[in-house]
């Protein structure tokens, strides 16, 4: 069996910089025409100029013969000014703005502290329909992590598009029932991205047999209830529900450690795992707009001309990847076979 899709883009990826940026890219660029590119760099890129020095760097680390095009984001921080915001649409290349709640996530130490103090920055990319993609969880430690991305919708999210009801928002990510619903009852400037391992897993595949770092991100897989209500959003031809891989590489060293870092590397086989959770839903039909269609239509930007293949045949996944220095990057389902693979 062979699937042929419009080439599709993932938008929620991150790149990382310098080696391990050489070693992810051609993943990407393999699958993927565009990607919405994150900015938790250390440090973070907070400006148009530094989104602009790091497009360069991803560009020049793209193998000859690969096209691809980064669109690139800014990291939101308490102190991020109106101006920087203008600056971001008049430069073309700057997409969206990320907020990460300060210290939820990978690299959000930057992050904002307290919306309120946004308010200039938000009210003028709601003036000027610059999205904001949202980390959803909230960072206190009296809530229950299961429990934080919920939270985050109550006390965040819904009071922010009280206040910018025009915001264009994405909850990047999203892992429960309770997010898929208030995106799905927003209006049309609110979507989502959804991941292949929220489709995929749910939270026993952490602790199958024991701890499995490789299964462990942010916000963390959550029970079957809320995977089964992803997978109806994904599936359900809703353009507000489109594709972002969320792939998060880390070195071996950072997953497998007594206090492992959150993310899973996916970008290797991103489609295949997307086919494999529409296979599974009896939805291959709807994979094509949801890969392909509704992210572009969402950021109003053309969708690809190109198409990429997607056959029916075993494709065994490596161990780990060579990543750093005398670092391994190990993917998502290392060592095991796929039913999908990508044809080149
Ligand atoms: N998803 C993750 O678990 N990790 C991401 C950060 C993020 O997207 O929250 C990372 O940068 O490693
Ligand atoms: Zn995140
Ligand atoms: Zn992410």
């Amino acid at each position: 069996m062979k699937l042929i899709l419009t080439r599709p883009d993932d938008w929620h990826l991150h790149l990382r910089d310098g080696a391990a940026l050489s070693t992810v890219l051609p993943h990407t660029a393999r699958q993927f025409a565009r990607a919405i590119v994150m900015p938790n760099l250390k440090p973070p890129v907070t400006t148009v100029a530094q989104a602009a020095a790091y497009r360069e760097r991803i560009l020049a680390a793209l193998p000859a013969g690969m096209a691809f095009e980064p669109l690139m984001t800014l990291y939101l921080t308490d102190n991020t000014p109106a101006s920087e915001i203008r600056a971001a649409v008049a430069s073309g290349f700057v997409k969206a703005v990320k907020l990460y709640p300060a210290g939820a996530t990978t690299n959000s130490d930057a992050g904002v502290t307290d919306l309120a103090r946004c308010d200039a920055a938000l009210a003028e990319m709601e003036k000027l329909g610059l999205p904001l993609l949202v980390h959803g969880e909230v960072t206190d430690p009296a809530v229950d992590l299961f429990d934080r991305e919920a939270v985050f919708i109550d006390q965040v999210l819904a009071p922010l598009l009280r206040r910018h009801p025009g915001l264009r928002t994405v909850m990047e990510h999203i892992t429960t029932k309770d997010a898929a619903d208030f995106v799905a009852a927003s209006g049309a400037n609110v979507g989502a991205t959804i991941t292949a391992h929220h489709l995929l897993y749910n939270r026993n595949a952490i602790f199958q047999g024991g701890v499995r770092p490789h299964w462990y991100c942010l916000p963390v897989l959550k029970r079957e209830t809320h995977r089964l209500a992803l997978v109806r959003a994904a599936t359900s031809g809703n353009p507000k529900f489109f594709l972002g891989t969320d792939s998060a590489p880390h070195a071996r060293g950072a997953k497998e450690a007594a206090c492992g870092c959150a993310g899973c590397y996916t970008a290797y086989a991103a489609m295949e795992l997307y086919a494999e959770a529409f296979e599974a839903a009896g939805a291959l039909d709807r994979l094509e707009a949801f890969a392909s269609h509704f992210g572009p239509d969402f950021y109003r930007l053309p969708r690809n001309a190109g198409t990429i293949t997607l056959e029916k045949r075993p494709q065994a996944v490596p161990e780990a990847y060579p990543y750093l220095a005398g670092e391994a990057l190990v993917p998502l389902r290392a060592g095991e076979t796929l039913a999908w693979s990508l044809v080149d």
